[in-house]
């Protein structure tokens, strides 16, 4: 027997379709519905690791009837390179891909901000449909039609917002997830607890060995709170134009850790060390009272998730952060909190308090 699946809306509000986030266990059924009758071809897009999935996800579309063709991606962030979307493109052209047809993103946050991308792009925007398979994708990546690519000169610098047309997170996927890439997805939930809901911290400091698997006993309640805060937000903003923001806590420096480490650094890592350094960031701003930013090294570190890296990379890292998307000419933005679940801009700050934020990060 089926367990219960819960249903998240998303959008729906100033002229953007709304569609469904489904959390659950073998939610796969729901891949023809969501596809639709219009469509006669269907791409999924799926990365290396999951070849399997991939295939068997194919043969059961083909079996309903719909021409299923597997696209396999490089795992993690190569496969977000203008060279592999290249390549998706070239599968859909060669197969004959309509603006009626539908891609399937199943994998990570990389795999479904490609899988996005690509639909993005066809033919000027053709639907596409999110299956993420980490903690990450589920939480954050496959909600919001944010979708892009990396380039040498920063990370997510090309893209478009295209929201999916549904989002299916099977948690029996999470099973397979190395604890390494699972404890990376933990750094995302606990930005959605620091900018709006603090239950998801009490959840993970009353457990945080259990909260590092799947097994866990709030494993389901975490995500879900997560999507919440997501759906609540891009629902309010889907193109940034401003409340979006917050969802971007702790990613000013992260995103340049990312490329100066190659896109080699998972993504929830380099989240952990940016909201670190965005909590002393606040702290020496005057704006986040002590205990609220030493949560921030007592939560991160309970999990597993880094809070330090390379004191020498300062001037490589503020180089990297001027071309964030929140940036505004020679402005550099961050999001801080102003206290718990209140996040706030903080535009221009004093390159000696940037300096000394980083002094607690850096080793
Ligand atoms: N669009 C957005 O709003 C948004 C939000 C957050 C993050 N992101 C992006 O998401 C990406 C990070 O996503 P991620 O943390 O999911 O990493 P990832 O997609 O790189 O996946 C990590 C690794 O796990 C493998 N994998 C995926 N599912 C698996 C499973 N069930 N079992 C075993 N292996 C599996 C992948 O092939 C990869 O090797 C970054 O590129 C980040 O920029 C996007
Ligand atoms: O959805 C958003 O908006 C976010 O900022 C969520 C982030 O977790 C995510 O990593 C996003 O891809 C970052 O976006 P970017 O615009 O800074 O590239
Ligand atoms: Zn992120």
């Amino acid at each position: 027997m089926s367990e219960a699946v819960t249903r998240v809306q998303v959008g729906g509000t100033a002229g953007t379709d709304p569609y469904e986030v489904l959390i659950g266990r073998q939610l796969l059924g729901e891949l023809g519905t969501l596809i639709g009758e219009k469509a006669k071809r269907v791409a999924v897009i799926h990365p290396e690791a999951l070849a399997d999935t991939g295939e068997a996800l194919r043969a059961d579309l083909a079996e309903q009837g719909f021409e299923a063709v597997a696209i396999q991606v490089p795992n993690a962030e190569e496969a977000k390179t203008a060279e592999v979307a290249a390549y998706c493109w070239k599968a859909l052209g060669q197969s004959g891909f309509t603006r009626t047809d539908v891609i399937v993103g199943v994998g990570g946050g990389a795999t479904t901000d490609l899988a996005g991308f690509v639909a993005a792009t066809w033919l000027r925007g053709v639907r596409w449909i999110a299956v993420p398979t980490t903690v990450l994708a589920m939480v954050d990546a496959a909600v919001g039609g944010k979708t892009g690519i990396n380039t040498a000169e920063g990370k997510n610098l090309v893209g478009a917002f295209h929201p999916p047309a549904g989002v299916l997170c099977d948690l029996a996927a999470l099973d397979s997830l190395p604890v390494h890439d699972y404890v990376s997805g933990l750094a995302e939930i606990i930005k959605a607890g620091f900018i709006a809901d603090p239950v998801i911290l009490d959840l993970i400091e009353s457990d945080p060995e259990a909260a590092r698997t799947p097994a866990g006993p709030h494993t389901a309640e975490l995500i879900e709170r997560s999507i919440r805060v997501k759906a609540e937000v891009v629902s309010g903003d889907l193109k940034e134009s401003g409340l979006r923001e917050i969802l971007n806590y702790g990613h000013t420096l992260a995103h340049a850790i990312e490329k100066n480490e190659r896109y080699k650094w998972r993504h929830g890592a380099a989240v952990s060390v940016g909201m670190h350094f965005a909590a002393e960031l606040g702290r020496l701003a005057g704006r986040l009272d002590d205990a609220t930013a030493d949560r921030h090294r007592t939560i991160l570190e309970s999990v597993g998730l880094p809070l330090s890296y390379r004191y020498d990379q300062w001037p490589k890292l503020v180089e990297n952060m001027k071309v964030d998307k929140k940036s505004r000419g020679d402005l550099l933005r961050f999001i801080v909190l102003d206290g718990l679940a209140k996040p706030t801009v903080l535009e221009g700050p004093d390159p000696a308090v940037l300096l000394a934020a980083y002094g607690e990060v850096g080793e």
